[in-house]
């Protein structure tokens, strides 16, 4: 789980993003390591026998009882500061979204330590909204599982759907979200995440499903919550989104922190290495 810094007022200092004399840190991640545990790799998987053996055989190590151990995120380190717009890459499997949910709180550190400052949201393309309800009335359920009031979102309420722009093509928004295509669904979830100001927004490729024009839109809104004194952190796999949102990146490789710097830096690097402009 993250902790909550609880001394922001002179806080490490780096070299990336804005430079201002009094810089407040959002995120620090300290040397951490992220380690998921498999179990029913053993043999005998999925046997009632097995999962007997598991529960009576508890002290035996994880290697003997089928659990294989993946480290998804290795020695990671970096201060995130009030401002900023930091994209992670990385090829699949880097570790990207296993930070990201780290960062949110939704995932225990093996070793190290992540403190925020508040509680970060984790937008996802598979953040929790319910498929049999309506649009409408997800946006109810996502505003108020953000913290929002019944009248805020009320009040927001327009806004997001108009933002999302579900409606352009019909009454679509007193429809049940099982009926919208994936990326309307991505774009009403980053609609109502994006009403509310966050401490820290943590978006996770949201952006890649929408049309060009929403793209255009969110990557509007994300400057719009920067300036709001937030920090945003966006995993991309589209470097030009990266390029047009982020001063700063960080680039994820096999779990490791491979570097971090300035947008232009990084992803030159990172472009050579994966062979091209995307
Ligand atoms: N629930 C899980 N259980 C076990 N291993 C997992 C789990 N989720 C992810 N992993 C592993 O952790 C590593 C990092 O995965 P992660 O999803 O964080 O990568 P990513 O950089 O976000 O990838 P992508 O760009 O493909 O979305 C991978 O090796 C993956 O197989």
């Amino acid at each position: 789980m993250a902790d909550t810094i609880t001394r922001p007022a002179e806080g490490p200092r780096s070299t990336h993003g804005t430079d201002t004399a009094e810089r407040v840190p959002t995120v620090i991640a300290d040397r951490v390591d992220i380690v998921y545990r498999v179990n029913g790799t053993g043999a005998g998987r999925g046997t009632a026998t097995a999962a007997l053996n598991r529960i009576l055989r508890r002290k035996k190590t994880e290697k003997a009882a089928g659990v294989r151990r993946v480290h998804a995120v290795r020695n990671v380190s970096f201060t995130a500061y009030r401002g900023e717009a930091i994209g992670l890459i990385g090829t699949n499997g880097s570790g990207k979204s296993t930070l990201l949910k780290a960062v949110a709180g939704l995932l225990p550190v093996e070793n190290g330590r992540i403190y925020t400052d508040g509680q970060p949201s984790l937008l996802g393309v598979n953040a929790a909204l319910m498929s049999d309800l309506t649009g409408e009335r997800n946006v109810f359920l996502g505003g108020l599982a953000m913290g929002m009031s019944r009248d805020q979102v009320r009040e927001r309420y327009q806004e997001i759907v108009d933002f999302s722009g579900i409606n352009e093509k019909g009454d679509f928004i007193t429809l049940p979200m099982r009926t919208y295509s994936s990326g309307m669904a991505a774009r009403l979830r980053f609609s109502i995440a994006a009403a509310k100001d966050h401490d820290v927004l943590l978006v996770d490729e949201a952006l890649a499903t929408g049309d060009r024009s929403f793209q255009k839109r969110s990557e509007a809104r994300i400057r719009e919550l920067r300036k709001h004194a937030g920090t945003v952190f966006l995993v991309s796999h589209n470097n030009k989104s990266i390029r047009d949102t982020c001063d700063r990146v960080l680039w994820l490789e096999r779990g490791e922190l491979r570097m971090d710097g300035p947008t232009a830096d990084v992803l030159k690097e990172y472009e050579k290495f994966t062979g091209g402009k995307k």
